[in-house]
């Protein structure tokens, strides 16, 4: 029997089942079944083929990032901000088509759409609008991503004004006043596209201060481009109460033990995403998860359940699109490669904050080098006095700065933190360079494009601002 006539039948059998239609599995799910393996993908919802990154996530927030920007003193901003969205929902429904075109194009792949929930370790059961569909496989990926947590505020569950970020992109009217619960990366990048749509956005922020795993001095340079941008940040809050009224929301929160409110039409609720596993069962597999809701998984990526892998944000690793995809390699590699590859390889990750410069870093930052007792030298430069970078004057994005950590006695890049125009590109080259053992001194003095942003470290690698391998710590 084919796989279509198995699922006339209500039930498939499968080489590869994959669970949720995100980057790892779908990239795993595509070249087996480019190989000729028998692949079933089920992805519960008609609206998500290709996962959260180019449907909810990345992909419409950065089209929105650039739009906000692009946003001239003349223009309407409800108008603009509805045509954004509807542009940006244009490039979604593409993406979302091309996924699904993608697999289905493939002979041996089927997608299923409704939602996976095991019955025991080889088998799901999946209710499809059409009925219900048994599907066994010999090797089985859970890649089902993340959903939002829900912090537990008085009247937040019954708040009419309350959205998750999902909502909120494809909503077309423009909130006037945007308060935001949660100042981590999607709370900050939503801040800064909707202060450049033109609402008036305040961000709350449990922690001490936004960014608190950079530095101070990196902190708070891009706290303040947000705060002279126009938002209004709050931090170290406690958000005591959403109070629905006829005209908006009023939200209560303490801080320093001093009641205060903020009125709003719309509350982000933007307080971190947990792994998604409520629907799958995992019990009826033996598939065990961490005390924080993940599926549990060793180095190479294998579940409790040997012939059961799990990728992706599901697995409790970092929730970043390209480190599922990098999951995706490592199980490519236990599937058909030497089954080498695993997490242990994994070194200088990068990351991007999409705020306006962007902010991305790699490594160590100078208080965690500093912490471990390495000898370090720091070089740092504000971008507008890079007089080796004039890309920064011609695209009229002079704001920020460049930080790198370096070992004092071997010249190796610890870290960097770059906060600057086309900082999203530049990190890689950085993260590449300390992969492959690439020094200082030779990433100052490779030959860059001109005029680009890369020829900046020409002269900031050059700038050591402070050298601690001569001083005690006592003297730092
Ligand atoms: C607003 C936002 C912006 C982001 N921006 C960035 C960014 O700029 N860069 C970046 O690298 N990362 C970004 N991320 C994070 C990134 O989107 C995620 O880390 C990444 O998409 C996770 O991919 P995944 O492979 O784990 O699964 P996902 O892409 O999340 O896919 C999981 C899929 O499984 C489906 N599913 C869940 N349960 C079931 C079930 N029981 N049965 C069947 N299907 C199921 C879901 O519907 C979903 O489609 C952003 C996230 C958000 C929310
Ligand atoms: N550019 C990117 O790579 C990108 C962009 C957006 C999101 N993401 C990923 O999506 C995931 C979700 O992002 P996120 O920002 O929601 O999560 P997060 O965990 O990074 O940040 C959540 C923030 O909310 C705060 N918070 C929690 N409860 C609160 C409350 N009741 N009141 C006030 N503040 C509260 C936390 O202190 C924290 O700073 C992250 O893991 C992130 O990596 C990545």
């Amino acid at each position: 029997m084919d796989l279509d006539q198995q699922h006339a039948s209500g039930t498939l059998h499968a080489d590869l089942l994959v669970l949720g239609f995100g980057k790892g599995g779908k990239a795993v799910a595509k070249q087996l079944a480019a190989g000729g393996r028998r692949v079933v993908l089920v992805e519960r919802s008609e609206r998500m083929y290709g996962g959260t990154c180019p449907n909810v996530g990345c992909i419409p927030t950065k089209g929105l990032v650039h739009r906000s920007g692009k946003r001239r003193p003349d223009d309407v901003p409800q108008d603009y901000y509805e045509r954004s969205v509807e542009a940006v929902q244009a490039i979604r429904e593409m993406m979302r088509q091309g996924n699904l075109d993608a697999l289905e194009a493939l002979e041996s792949a089927t997608v299923l759409t409704g939602t996976a929930t095991f019955i025991d370790p080889h088998t799901v059961a999946v209710e499809t609008g059409d009925g219900r569909v048994e599907v066994s496989a010999d090797t089985i990926l859970i890649n089902t991503g993340a959903q939002p947590v829900i912090p537990d505020i008085p009247g937040l569950r019954d708040s009419r004004r309350a959205v998750l970020s999902t909502e909120l992109i494809e909503s077309t009217v423009l909130p006037e006043r945007l308060v935001i619960v949660g100042g981590g990366y999607l709370g900050i990048e939503f801040a800064g596209i909707y202060n450049g749509f033109g609402s008036h956005v305040t961000l709350l922020e449990a922690s001490p201060r936004i960014l608190r795993r950079e530095d101070d001095n990196v902190a708070l340079a891009a706290e303040g481009i947000l705060r002279d941008a126009g938002v209004e940040i709050v931090a170290g809050v406690r958000v005591t109460e959403i109070d629905d009224g006829v005209h908006g929301a009023t939200v209560r929160y303490l801080r320093d033990g001093v009641e205060a409110a903020v009125e709003a039409d719309t509350i982000l609720i933007a307080a971190g995403r947990a792994p998604a596993t409520a629907d799958l069962a995992l019990e009826a597999a033996g598939v065990r998860a961490t005390a924080a809701g993940a599926v549990e998984v060793d180095e190479h990526l294998r579940t409790s359940q040997p012939h059961i892998y799990a990728l992706g944000d599901v697995n409790g690793g970092e929730q970043h699109t390209y480190i599922s995809l990098d999951d995706s390699r490592i199980v490519l590699d236990q599937l058909t490669g030497t089954g080498e590859r695993s997490l242990a390889a994994r070194v200088a990750i990068p990351h991007t904050l999409f705020m306006t410069p962007p902010l991305a870093t790699v490594g160590l930052t100078e208080r965690d080098a500093r912490a471990a007792g390495r000898p370090i030298k720091v070089a740092s430069e504000r971008v507008a006095d890079i007089v080796a970078m004039p890309r920064a004057y011609a695209v009229e994005e002079t704001r920020g700065l460049m930080k790198f950590v370096i070992d004092a006695e071997t010249d190796e890049i610890l870290g960097a933190a770059l906060l600057s125009v086309d900082a999203q590109e530049l990190i890689n080259t950085v993260a590449l360079a300390m992969r492959h053992g690439i020094t200082a001194s030779q990433l100052r003095d490779s030959i860059y494009t001109h005029p680009s942003s890369t020829e900046a470290f020409n002269e900031v690698l050059g700038t050591i601002v402070r050298d601690y391998s001569a001083l005690s710590s006592a003297a730092i």
